[in-house]
């Protein structure tokens, strides 16, 4: 199977201090990934310097075989960011949102037939095709969810990176996205997820690698015994939460 993303020993500075101290991370075609850890243990600082967003101080970092720093190819990769909204206080359709996601290869020209057709695939995928003409400002949380993942998914990348896609989302939207990795797996698109909680994605994920303190403190394959949520998030125990647990399985 093709090493679609490999880091090896990578490190990586944030505001002056060290913030990964030597990750050993691959994933190849078609492979669910989950990174967990508990909160600042480097997840996001992982992914984001993945997508090149984040520099890295020292390691090897390659992306389809390429070292990241002569990658161009972008549009083999989707990332949905932690924490964004589709809406941001513009008045935009969902379709104007996903069709953002061609810009890639439109440039600024008007979207011909097969943009289109690739807007509406993405927004089937992630069943809102039935929404395409709604102003995102209408949709609730998980429905922004989908919306960005349908942008990501515009240029069928071969690798999908999500940063805590399941944060804040009701369980009727985790199950459509957890059928949205399902289909994408399907296709043999590799995912890298950062992941709190697993819920409805726990038995898509064929390997947890679970970070602290910026390294990889252990990698569990699928079958093996997943840490409980209070081993990852153990500030996360200390606050138990009134809201309703998600369904979490092993974790
Ligand atoms: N812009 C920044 N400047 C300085 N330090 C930062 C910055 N962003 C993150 N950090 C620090 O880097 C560390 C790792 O952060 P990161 O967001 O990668 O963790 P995480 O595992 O994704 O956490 P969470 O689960 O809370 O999202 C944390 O200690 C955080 O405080």
């Amino acid at each position: 199977m093709e090493t679609v993303i490999s880091l090896e020993g990578v490190t990586a500075e944030l505001g002056g201090h060290p913030v990964l101290r030597g990750i050993d991370l691959a994933v190849r075609a078609g492979e669910v990934i989950a990174l967990l850890g508990a909160n600042g243990s480097g997840k996001s600082t992982t992914v984001r310097a993945a997508v090149g967003r984040v520099p890295i101080t020292a390691g090897r970092l390659e992306v389809f075989g390429t070292p990241l720093s002569r990658f161009r190819d972008w549009r083999r990769i989707g990332y949905v960011p932690q924490r964004s909204t589709a809406a941001g206080g513009v008045p935009a359709t969902v379709r104007e949102v996903v069709a953002a996601g061609r810009l890639a290869h439109r440039g600024l020209r008007p979207l011909r037939r097969v943009d289109h057709e690739a807007v509406h695939r993405a927004l089937e995928t992630v069943g809102l095709a039935d929404r395409a003409r709604e102003p995102v400002a209408t949709l609730s949380g998980g429905q922004h969810q989908r919306v960005l993942i349908a942008r990501a998914l515009t240029n069928d990348p071969d690798l999908l990176i999500m940063d805590e896609p399941l944060a804040g989302v009701d369980l009727a939207s985790q199950d459509v996205l957890a059928d949205t990795v399902r289909t994408l797996v399907g296709r043999g698109t590799a995912v890298l997820l950062v992941l709190h909680e697993l819920g409805p994605m726990e038995p898509l994920i064929d390997r947890a690698v679970i970070l602290s303190g910026g390294r990889v403190e252990r990698v569990v394959q699928r079958g093996d015994q997943l840490p409980d949520t209070h081993a990852c998030h153990p500030e996360d125990a200390a606050e138990p939460s009134a809201e309703p647990r998600l369904h979490t399985g092993i974790m």
